[in-house]
């Protein structure tokens, strides 16, 4: 990282790596953190390396490298400027200073869907190339990463590879992070109730299909983007999302839902309520997946083995309100919320 032939330093370390608080700024108070914190020259975490790697650039009158977040973060790249600035302001003021004013940090979206890896992964590498690959990976055909256009240096000529650079990421974050990352979570809170195991079986389930569809309705009707290129996305979406080539469990999906919520689904409730959309089908599958939480089983009682923190399935076992399961006591909206999800959840 301190090499004159660094340009760039990419990171997909998920939000995990990342050691923020519920508000997306730096946990400084993370034990990691802490530690890396009393000897910075000897960084154990991501944002320790950065800073560091930057602070020995400095001193030898280097160039900063960019640095680049393929993370799924609201605004991943100002999160993690807000995070390293933080971090190098306890240790050194000037430091933060000077990375305030010379590193940037681009903001990037990442739309592919990558599967957890499972047995079968291996037949296609021997199948289609007589290779024996030890660590194939399995996407969908579809593709694509914006990019904020924000470098320090020389950056690689993406666009020649169908990469978007442009201004403005925050559209695409929008489709991205609420007609599939949201989307997601409200299928796999729907098919854990459900007990069903892989996502294109849940969209192959009729009443779910046409509870998505409607869903998404909603959902472009409470998102800042202009209608047609909500529309323009549904309709590549819809496929990748039942796309049965591409089996993908909905445990994976429905794993850490709690913070999901949080991070997908919450900014959609919160302009759903500031634009008037009915929010009756934004939560329904929330409280699907509190009712399998709370039961530990879908409706039919298979076990469903949640994989969420403990203390939110305490909060759900003992019946709390989803407003303090999700420390969301403070949000203007949180009433209706929580009157719409004891509704639905008494309801069933
Ligand atoms: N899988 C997908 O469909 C997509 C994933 N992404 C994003 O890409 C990122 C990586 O996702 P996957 O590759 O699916 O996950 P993964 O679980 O396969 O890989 C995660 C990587 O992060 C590393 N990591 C975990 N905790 C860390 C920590 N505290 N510090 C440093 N490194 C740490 C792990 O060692 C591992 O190499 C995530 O932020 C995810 O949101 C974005 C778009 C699609
Ligand atoms: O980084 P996070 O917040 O865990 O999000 C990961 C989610 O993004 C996706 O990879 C794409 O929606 C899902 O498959 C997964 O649930």
């Amino acid at each position: 990282m301190t090499s004159p032939s660094v340009h760039l330093v990419t990171l997909t370390i998920t939000q995990a790596g990342y050691h923020l608080d519920k508000s997306f700024n730096l946990d400084t108070g993370n034990e990691e953190s802490a530690q890396n914190l009393q000897n910075p020259s000897t960084p154990t975490t991501a944002i320790g390396f950065i800073v560091e790697a930057l602070r020995r650039r400095r001193d030898r009158s280097l160039t900063p490298f960019t640095t680049l977040s393929g993370d799924n973060l609201p605004k991943n790249g100002d999160i993690l400027r807000i995070a390293v600035l933080a971090y190098a302001e306890q240790i050194d003021p000037q430091l933060a200073a000077y990375i305030r004013d010379n590193a940037t940090f681009p903001n990037t979206v990442v739309d592919r869907i990558v599967p957890g890896e499972q047995e079968s992964d291996y037949d296609y590498p021997s199948r289609l190339l007589q290779v024996r690959d030890r660590s194939p990976i399995v996407t969908e055909p579809f593709w694509q990463f914006v990019v904020e256009e924000n470098f320090t240096s020389d950056r690689p000529k993406w666009e020649d590879t169908g990469v978007i650079m442009t201004r403005d990421i925050r559209p695409f974050l929008y489709l991205k992070s609420r007609f599939l990352n949201a989307m997601h979570s409200f299928i796999a809170c729907l098919a854990v109730r459900a007990g069903i195991e892989y996502m294109h079986e849940a969209m192959r389930v009729p009443e779910i299909n046409l509870f998505i569809r409607l869903l998404m309705e909603d959902i472009a009707a409470a998102t800042p983007v202009p209608p047609s290129l909500c529309e323009e996305y549904i309709d590549r979406v819809l496929p990748r999302l039942s796309n049965e080539d591409l089996p993908d469990s909905t445990e994976r999906i429905a794993s850490e839902t709690a913070r999901k919520i949080g991070k997908y689904i919450l900014p959609i409730l919160e302009d759903a309520y500031s634009r008037k959309v009915s929010m009756k089908r934004l939560i329904l599958p929330i409280a699907a997946w509190m009712l399998a939480v709370k039961e530990g089983a879908s409706e039919s009682g298979q076990p469903y083995h949640v994989k969420d923190t403990p203390s939110v399935v305490t909060a759900i076992g003992e019946g709390a309100a989803i407003s303090e399961i999700l420390g969301w006591e403070n949000c203007e909206q949180t009433q209706v919320i929580t009157q719409v999800a004891s509704y639905l959840i008494n309801r069933s």
